[in-house]
């Protein structure tokens, strides 16, 4: 298994955006892709984390190379194919519990934790505990959309978060100033593909999908 590099979940991210600023599907599971690598070497404690991550990325994979991946290209794409075509649990689960675009939800509200996150990293000082500064991400995110086991299984999880200097190793991108030099790079490429998510799904009432 290739070593994470976070210049690569950056690339992604990169190619995520089309001319007119749509998201590409197959990039943004790819940044994906390059993030739960990054995740599984931080040991078994955030199995539980990669796993449900894995878990939708394979179900978006499913898409992108099924019988209408043409539908899936990006994510403007899928919304309007999905709705079209009742292909989606609005209000309660039913016969889509998989659809693109629940599933695509969960990984988008956990790109605001992430954009969070980097951006605590980017700014923080030599001294700061990367659990705290994950913890707070989380609450003021994600943690919104997980009842109170999983709340707690994540705060457990954080605990044990490597330190800020052996994080920045893991990143595998340099010293600690080129890794800040890429954050500043990545925190507004991924800010722009959330916002531009955000807007498309505020826009269809999809933001509190079952
Ligand atoms: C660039 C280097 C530094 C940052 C690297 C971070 C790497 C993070 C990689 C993956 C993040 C995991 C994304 C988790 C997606 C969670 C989706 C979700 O909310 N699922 C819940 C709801 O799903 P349904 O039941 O409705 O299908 C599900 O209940 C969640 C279960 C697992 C717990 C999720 C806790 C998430 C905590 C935030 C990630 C912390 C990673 C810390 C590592 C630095």
């Amino acid at each position: 298994l290739a070593s994470f590099s976070l210049q690569e979940v950056l690339d992604a991210f990169k190619l995520c955006l089309s001319e007119n600023k749509e998201v590409y599907l197959e990039h943004y599971v790819s940044g994906w892709r390059g993030l739960v690598k990054f995740l599984n070497s931080l040991g078994s404690v955030f199995g539980f984390i990669s796993k449900d991550a894995v878990g939708k990325i394979k179900i978006l994979e499913g898409y992108l190379e099924g019988d209408n991946s043409s539908q899936y290209a990006t994510v403007q794409l899928m919304v309007k194919y999905e709705l079209d075509n009742q292909l989606v649990d609005l209000t309660k689960r039913g016969n889509h519990p998989e659809s693109g675009c629940r599933t695509l939800l969960r990984l988008h509200r956990a790109l605001r934790w992430l954009e969070l996150f980097l951006e605590r990293l980017r700014v923080s000082g030599q001294d700061e505990k990367t659990s705290v500064m994950c913890a707070d991400a989380y609450d003021q995110s994600l943690s919104q959309h997980h009842p109170w086991v999983v709340r707690k299984a994540a705060g457990l999880a954080f605990c044990v978060l490597p330190g800020r200097e052996a994080f920045f190793q893991v990143m595998n991108v340099g010293s600690a100033e080129q890794v800040v030099s890429v954050l500043g790079e990545a925190v507004p490429l991924i800010s722009e593909v959330y916002q531009i998510t955000e807007t498309l799904y505020a826009e269809q009432q999809l933001l509190q999908l079952p």
